[in-house]
């Protein structure tokens, strides 16, 4: 039955700005194997904070637990994880794209098929989930969530092939857009990567134990040692054999293609600290703050990072152009990323108790602030005007990406076109002034290409997925038809 308040709730979600992904964390023949998945999830915190789920087994059943809210909340308690006991684990952390904010649609999904048990993780969004949602419902199927995620579990059921394996592999190909998935049945751990590469995910290793995970830095948390990338359109299948050693077989099922990462993982959504397709996440934003310094210079007294995301591209933009590097703005960390309220009102509410102006680095001086993007402008209106408040003689706004002008569909919860700042100003004088800076500047795409790949954007074959920037959708979007909105796939149940 559909939830209305969820429903409603979501409604007013979908004009909000920017929101995270997902992360997934998988390990298989590890006595602690629900302790390690937890502390991964909670190393992967950053990229969902709507809740976080849990499923293991011991080779003979399998046991779940999901919860809405922050891992630290739930999984920190003996009592929970007393409830996974078992060696094979996989784990993730919710930001919901397709689907509402509802316990049934908390990952990872389970269900038991004619192969066994299987529970399946998913970071990403399929852009053909509605239309193939649809058909299966027409053709009698059940649905138990609202989730894209969902589908997938429905296509290995039906498919004709043998093994947990070859089923997963089957459904995986029917699907469009992008996906980092684990999947993990009484003996396998299985973990995929969509054709092109959007959304990242790693191989690891501890105490000879295979791991997948989103992000390398929650292997570090764990000590694990980093193996490798999973290559795009790639899926290894890990098995353990009943003398308890490891099995690992690597396919590649789909056709190739070249990989394009989400240049919006290097902008924003990874953690500093990670190394995501063999680039640290932190340097690339660095180098985002030189190339923007060479491209938008400004004399100024002091650089002011919008901390926590702008803070690497302010260290850049210093260290380029000579101007001092101060912590003009001090975050408070017991509020979390702003986009957690639901409302516009709230989320302003949000901004004002997330930030204070650190005066003393302020009053008097000629301020340059740097941040990672602009979405809506919600905190770039405000925190201008903070800094303003707070004494500064100018102040100059430098955003260490372009503009985005296009919505996301690959697991970025994106606000509606109409609600995009940069759909809403004809130029950037007209932006600077709604900001109420004295100038605002915007890194090139060229400049975001060289500050991550060292290259600038190659015009016909695009080394990154920049849809948001450029409207270059490296897919198609199938579920994008007039009549479709993936948003309400809980009224299509509710009505079917
Ligand atoms: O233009 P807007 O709609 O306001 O969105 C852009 C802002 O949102 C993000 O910050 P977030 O609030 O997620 O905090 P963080 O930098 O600490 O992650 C980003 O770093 C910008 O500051
Ligand atoms: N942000 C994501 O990766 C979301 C995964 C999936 N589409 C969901 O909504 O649950």
């Amino acid at each position: 039955m559909t939830d209305l308040r969820s429903s409603e709730i979501h409604d007013e979600l979908e004009g909000d700005t920017l929101h995270e992904e997902c992360g997934v964390f998988g390990i298989l023949g590890h006595p602690d194997a629900a302790t390690l998945t937890a502390l991964g999830l909670h190393a992967l915190q950053h990229r969902g904070q709507e809740a976080a789920g849990i499923v293991t087994t011991d080779g003979k059943q399998f046991y779940t637990e999901k919860r809405m809210g922050l891992v630290g909340d739930h999984y920190t308690d003996p009592a929970t994880l007393a409830k996974l006991p078992g060696y094979i684990s996989i784990g993730h952390t919710r930001y919901s794209t397709t689907g509402e904010v509802a316990l049934r649609n908390v990952q990872p999904l389970f269900a038991e098929l004619e192969v066994g048990g299987i529970a399946v993780a998913h970071n990403g969004n399929f852009t053909n989930g509605l239309t193939l949602r649809r058909q299966l419902i027409a053709d009698g199927a059940i649905c138990q969530s609202t989730s894209d995620t969902e589908v997938v579990l429905h296509l290995i059921a039906r498919s004709k092939q043998a093994s947990s394996s070859d089923r997963f592999i089957d459904a995986i190909r029917q699907m469009e857009g992008g996906y980092s998935m684990l999947a993990m049945t009484r003996t396998k751990l299985i973990a995929a990567r969509d054709p092109i590469g959007i959304r990242p995910l790693v191989m690891g290793e501890l105490d000879g134990k295979p791991i997948f995970c989103s992000e390398t830095c929650a292997l570090d948390i764990i000590g694990a040692k980093y193996i490798r990338d999973i290559e795009n359109g790639e899926v290894v299948i890990c098995e353990i054999q009943p003398d308890g050693s490891i099995s690992v077989d690597a396919r590649k099922p789909q056709s190739a293609q070249p990989e394009r990462p989400c240049l919006f993982e290097y902008v924003y959504f990874a953690r500093p600290d990670s190394v995501v397709a063999g680039r640290s996440v932190y340097v690339a934003r660095k180098n985002m703050g030189v190339h923007l310094a060479e491209e938008s210079p400004i004399d100024a007294d002091v650089v002011v990072p919008v901390p926590d995301g702008g803070t690497p591209a302010a260290l850049g933009y210093a260290q380029r152009s000579g101007i001092p590097f101060e912590y003009g703005i001090i975050r408070n960390h017991y509020v979390g990323r702003t986009f957690i309220e639901p409302t516009q009102q709230i989320r302003a509410f949000g901004v004002k108790l997330k930030h204070s102006a650190n005066r003393a680095m302020i009053a008097g001086k000629r301020v340059v602030l740097v941040d990672d993007s602009i979405v809506r402008g919600t905190t770039s209106v405000k925190i201008v005007q903070m800094i303003r408040d707070a004494g500064a003689r100018e102040v100059h706004l430098r955003v260490a990406s372009p503009m985005i002008f296009h919505p996301d569909f690959y697991g970025i919860d994106t606000p509606d076109r109409d609600k995009l700042l940069a759909n809403q100003h004809a130029d950037l004088a007209s932006m600077c002034r709604f900001i109420g800076a004295d100038s605002l500047a915007f890194l090139s795409i060229d400049g975001l290409y060289r500050a991550v790949g060292g290259e600038p954007r190659n015009r016909q074959a695009p080394q990154f997925t920049d849809h948001y920037f450029t409207g270059d959708y490296p897919t198609r979007l199938l579920d994008q038809g007039a009549s479709n909105n993936v948003r309400k796939l809980s009224v299509l149940a509710s009505n079917g």
